[in-house]
Order: structure tokens, then C-alpha cells, then sequence
């Protein structure tokens, strides 16, 4: 019973991990396009090479020059991808390098790759 009362009343901060979602989901909110990412992930690299290959505005995250370790744990929790790149186009999740090669490649949502970054603002 003390616990639920503690549970609704509790004027505590978050935890860790909510604060680290909290900042996840505020970067995807705040942006067209956030790649989370690693410096030195090829895959990352080929990521970022094909937007900018289309000029595209986006919001790099390197998660390796981040102090906050509970970011990739929250990017998980949210997402249920351990890996990077993490990537998202207008606040949806698009996966991985894989995943975003495929929709380079065949688009999503009936829109290709050039009307999707467009939508997100990114070029
Ligand atoms: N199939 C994935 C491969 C991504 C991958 O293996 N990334 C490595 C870094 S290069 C990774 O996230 N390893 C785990 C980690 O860094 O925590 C993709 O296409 O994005």
C-alpha cells in the first residue's frame, strides 16, 4: 500500500533511464532526420555518405562521444535495435544502415526516399 501511495505521490525526478528516453524522444521530435551513431561504425558512415549524397540536413548523434551510456539502453527500450546506426526519417523509425539501404532503394509508404526526406524537412 506504501508503495502505491509512494508510486502516485512521489515528487522524485526521474530515473535514469526515463531521463535517457525522455532525451531520445525530445532529438526525434526536435529533428527531420537523427541518425544515432556511433564515429567509428561503417555502417553509420555509410549511412551519413548516402544523406549526404542527397544533401539532406540531419541531426548526427555519436553516441561514442556521449558520457550518458543509458542512451543506447533507452534507444533500445524504445525501439527494440541494440545496434547503430538508429535511424529516423520524420519521427518514424526506419532501423538500421540495411534498413535504410532498402528504403533508398524501394521507398516506404508509397513515397521515395527524396519525398520522404522532403517531408522531413531535410532538404
Ligand atoms: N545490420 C546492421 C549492422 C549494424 C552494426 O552491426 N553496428 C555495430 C557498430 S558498427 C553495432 O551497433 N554494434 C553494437 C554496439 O556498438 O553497441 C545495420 O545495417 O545497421
Amino acid at each position: 500500500m506504501s508503495f502505491i501511495f509512494r508510486r502516485l505521490f512521489s515528487t522524485t525526478s526521474p530515473t535514469m533511464s526515463e531521463a535517457a528516453q525522455e532525451k531520445v524522444k525530445q532529438l526525434i521530435a526536435d529533428n527531420g532526420v537523427v541518425v544515432f551513431s556511433k564515429t567509428y561504425c561503417p555502417y553509420c558512415q555509410n549511412t551519413k555518405r548516402l544523406l549526404d549524397g542527397y544533401g539532406a540536413k540531419y541531426a548526427a548523434y555519436e553516441l561514442d562521444k556521449e558520457s550518458n551510456s543509458d542512451l543506447q539502453d533507452a534507444l533500445f527500450e524504445i525501439t527494440g535495435q541494440r545496434t547503430v546506426p538508429n535511424i529516423y526519417i520524420n519521427k518514424q523509425h526506419i532501423g538500421g544502415d540495411s534498413d535504410f539501404q532498402a528504403v533508398v532503394k524501394n521507398g516506404k509508404d508509397g513515397k521515395n526516399i527524396e519525398e520522404l526526406l522532403q517531408a522531413a524537412g531535410a532538404i
